[in-house]
């Protein structure tokens, strides 16, 4: 039996406006995982964002686990799980994501399941529904990715040269509850519209021509033209972004996080006055992680936030 570890799944987004569903970015915050033998399964969470969540066999990262060593025959271990995140739930920042790809891994781990990425993908996937945030929890950097036919294929790409500025508000929105705003279908001019703006998103974030990314994220046919009364305030921060560096703003998943790129080294700058334009939402400034879902070291316990007891 494997004795105590310790896992670190990053944030991410998705989207970054006409990538729908298939465009995702690890973000460098955090949740993390101690995981420790026990004589029955239970959380404990250090966090004050993750209280609210079940403590027992209730929980999202239990359920996964099992799902996945039960679809591969084995029997997954009583384990106490104390947990520490930076992610806030239901925000647009991959929450639920970072937590299906630990349960994932954990499976894999104490099962020795000894998944690929790959593997590890199509489960989270199937999971979701869409390979953009669990793509970029587990590969890490940019990843571009489908689902079709029941089948992931995903891209991942780690060059990509750009500070990040998340404005977050104090309220949820669910997944579910922005996807129920979306049309069922869409006119052939919109979706070959839509298509186009988006090849060309990646087109130019591909050869670094950030301008023109920026052009293209804020030019979202399927999604965000739906959704931005949901997100108050939204043209108001798409506007002063601009105004102030930013190569393009989207909404960052399902909303209602809102997402701005901005040139390296640039950041904090735009951060800061973000930050004082909208005073009631906590404005970050961010970097791409390009890690994706790690093992850590029980050294670097301290630096997860986790401390032994
Ligand atoms: N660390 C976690 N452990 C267990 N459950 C979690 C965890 N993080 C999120 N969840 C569950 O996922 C829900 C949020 O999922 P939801 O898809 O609505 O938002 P999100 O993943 O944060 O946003 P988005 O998918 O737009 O990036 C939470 O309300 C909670 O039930
Ligand atoms: N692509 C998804 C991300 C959130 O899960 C959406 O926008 O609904």
């Amino acid at each position: 039996m494997i004795a105590q570890s310790f896992l670190k799944v990053p944030a991410s987004t998705a989207n970054l406006g006409p990538g729908f569903d298939s465009i995702g970015l690890a973000l460098n915050r955090y949740l993390t995982l101690e995981i420790t033998p026990a004589e029955e399964w239970c959380f404990e969470h250090l966090s004050p964002l993750l209280k609210a969540l079940p403590t027992d066999q209730n929980h999202l990262i239990y359920q996964i686990a099992k799902k996945t060593a039960d679809q591969y025959g084995k029997t997954l271990p009583e384990l106490k799980i104390r947990m520490e995140s930076e992610i806030p739930l239901a925000r647009g920042l991959g929450s639920s994501a970072a937590a299906i790809a630990a349960g994932i891994e954990i499976a894999d781990k104490y099962c020795g399941l000894s998944l690929s990425n790959k593997e590890k993908l199509q489960i989270g996937t199937k999971i979701e529904g869409h390979p953009d945030n669990i793509g970029a929890s587990i590969y890490g950097g940019l990843v571009i990715g489908v689902l079709v036919d029941g089948k992931t294929e995903i891209v991942p790409i780690k060059d990509v040269d750009l500070d990040i500025v998340v404005l977050i508000p104090s309220y949820e929105l669910k997944t579910e509850d922005a996807r129920n705003v979306l049309p069922d279908s869409f006119e052939r001019k919109q979706a070959v519209a839509a298509s186009a703006i988006s090849n060309t998103l990646i087109a130019a974030l591909l050869s670094k021509q950030y301008s023109l990314a920026g052009t293209m994220m804020e030019r979202d046919l399927l999604h965000e033209p739906y959704r931005i009364p949901l997100i108050k305030d939204f043209g108001k921060i798409r506007k002063v972004a601009k105004e102030n560096g930013a190569f393009g703003t989207a909404i960052s998943g399902a909303g209602p996080t809102v997402i701005s790129f901005t040139e390296k080294g640039m950041g904090q700058r735009l951060a800061n006055i973000l930050q004082k334009s909208f005073p009631s939402l906590q404005v970050e400034f961010l970097k791409i992680d390009e890690q994706g879902i790690q093992w850590e070291e029980a050294s670097s316990l301290q630096k997860m936030g986790l401390s032994e007891k």
